[in-house]
């Protein structure tokens, strides 16, 4: 291992995607794995290992608090965990500008397909008149509607309002239920949880007499780990706040 190895700490390593993590960063020839933290686990051991990078794949709950941590310390962060919402990300931005020289990525979907569906879902929204989100995921996760979903709904939501595009007609006057799901940035996300799936997401686009859908489906968490370690060789050298993993991808989009 080289000294310019790629000093990584895993948060949440015991998880389904930590674990993951871990391995992946163990088989990478430039990377070294030198804390696997789990709950109930302290920071400082973060800092007792030398870590330059931390991989944040925990809770909701604690995330904004390690990637806190991590940037008062002068750590990059790369953030798969769902939970960024505009106010948590306004006040990440502002901390990264008292620490100017850290990287952060908060990536709602590492997966690559993933993000190019979101792409271009977010290029069509706008010639479409009726858009709305499915999205399935395995029965253990804890947030409704997925960070994926709720990212892909705002590119499209704001395409759409800067294209001067209204929300997507529909006579509904009844739905004690809540049947029509979350809406967010005016697109309806419908949230399926159900044994065997692992992460999957469809966005349907609707005008007279026909329908673009653009799919994706992770099959494995395998599929996310080539955008972990692509966040973890990118942070360093883009300091301040990405948002979406398609920010170190040139999409040209
Ligand atoms: N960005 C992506 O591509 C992507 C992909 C899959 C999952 N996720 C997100 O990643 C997060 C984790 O998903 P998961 O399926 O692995 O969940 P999980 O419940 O399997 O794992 C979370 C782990 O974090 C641990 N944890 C809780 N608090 C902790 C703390 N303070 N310090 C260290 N560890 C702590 C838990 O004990 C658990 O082992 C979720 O928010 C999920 O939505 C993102
Ligand atoms: O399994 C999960 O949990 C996932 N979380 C992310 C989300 O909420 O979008 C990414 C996909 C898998």
């Amino acid at each position: 291992m080289s000294d310019a190895a790629i000093r990584t700490a895993v948060l949440g390593a015991q998880g389904r995607m930590g674990s993951e993590a871990v391995k992946a960063v163990e088989n990478a020839q430039d990377m070294e794995l030198v804390a696997a933290l789990g709950r109930g686990d302290s920071l400082k051991k973060v800092l007792e290992a030398g870590a330059t990078h931390i991989v944040d794949l925990t809770v909701p709950d604690v995330t904004e608090d390690n990637v806190r941590f991590a940037a008062e310390n002068g750590l990059h962060a790369v953030v798969g965990t769902t939970g960024w919402d505009g106010e948590r990300l306004a006040r990440l931005e502002a901390l990264l500008e008292q620490n100017p020289q850290v990287g952060v990525l908060i990536a709602p979907n590492f997966a690559l397909g993933s993000v190019l569906a979101s792409a271009f879902a977010a290029k069509a929204a706008q010639y479409f008149e009726s858009a709305e989100i499915i999205e399935l995921h395995h029965p253990g996760k804890v947030d409704a509607p997925s960070g994926t979903a709720a990212r892909t709904a705002e590119l499209m939501g704001q395409a759409r309002r800067e294209a001067g595009v209204g929300p997507s007609p529909d006579a509904t006057q009844k739905d004690p239920g809540g049947a029509r799901g979350a809406v967010v940035e005016d697109i309806h996300v419908h949230s399926v949880r159900l044994r065997g799936l692992v992460a999957h997401q469809e966005v349907l686009l609707g005008s007279a007499g026909e329908q673009l859908t653009f799919r994706h489906d992770s099959f494995d968490r395998a599929s996310f780990m080539p955008g972990v370690l692509l966040g973890l060789r990118t942070a360093a050298s883009r300091p301040g706040l990405t948002h979406g993993l398609d920010g170190y991808l040139d999409l040209g989009l």
